[in-house]
């Protein structure tokens, strides 16, 4: 028996149990700098990076389009730091997830719609799949941690058959 999942649309609700949706929305934390000439969007996501001498790391993922239905080998997750990624290009990507624990749980899994705006943050020992991106190559900006010891990402193999399908609007 497959389980074929479908896209929903990230929202900061639905997504609390992952992690944090990057965005200007209604009750974000924001005020005028640079003389009224930019509005700043402050602290959108928790960053928890620091974790066994951890440091915070900028990098650019330079992503491979996924091919649909695309069936779940893997999915990881990160023990001591949360990771952050939002699309350079400005356009939509899927992300997969499971909420923190020993594997991630065939019914709990969700497909979120990252819409063109929108960046998300993963927090720590949330699962998720890999980067990937929507029909060509596309370049992320992601935000985790780097240094520090301990190792800092645990991967999980499906035997039964998971799918992921697009929606008709991404
Ligand atoms: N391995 C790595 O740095 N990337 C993954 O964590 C990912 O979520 O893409
Ligand atoms: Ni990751």
């Amino acid at each position: 028996m497959s389980l074929i999942l479908t896209p929903e649309p990230l929202s900061a609700a639905a997504f609390a149990p992952f992690g944090d949706v990057i965005e200007v929305a209604d009750g974000c934390n924001h005020y005028a700098i640079n003389y009224g000439r930019t509005e700043r969007y402050h602290d959108l996501a928790a960053l928890d990076v620091l974790e066994n001498a951890g440091k915070p790391t900028v990098s650019i993922f330079r992503s491979q389009p996924a091919q649909f239905p695309l069936r779940v080998e893997v999915m990881e997750r990160h023990p001591l730091s949360s990771q952050a990624f939002i699309a350079m290009q400005r356009k939509p990507f899927l992300i997969l997830v499971a909420p923190a624990g020993e594997q991630p749980q065939l019914a709990q899994l969700r497909l979120f719609e990252v819409g063109a705006e929108q960046g998300v943050n993963y927090h720590r020992g949330v699962w998720h799949h890999y980067q990937f991106s929507l029909d060509e190559v596309r370049d992320f900006i992601c935000i985790d941690r780097s240094g520090g010891h301990g190792a800092n990402c645990d991967e999980y193999r499906f035997t039964e058959a998971v799918y992921l399908q697009r929606s008709p609007s991404i």
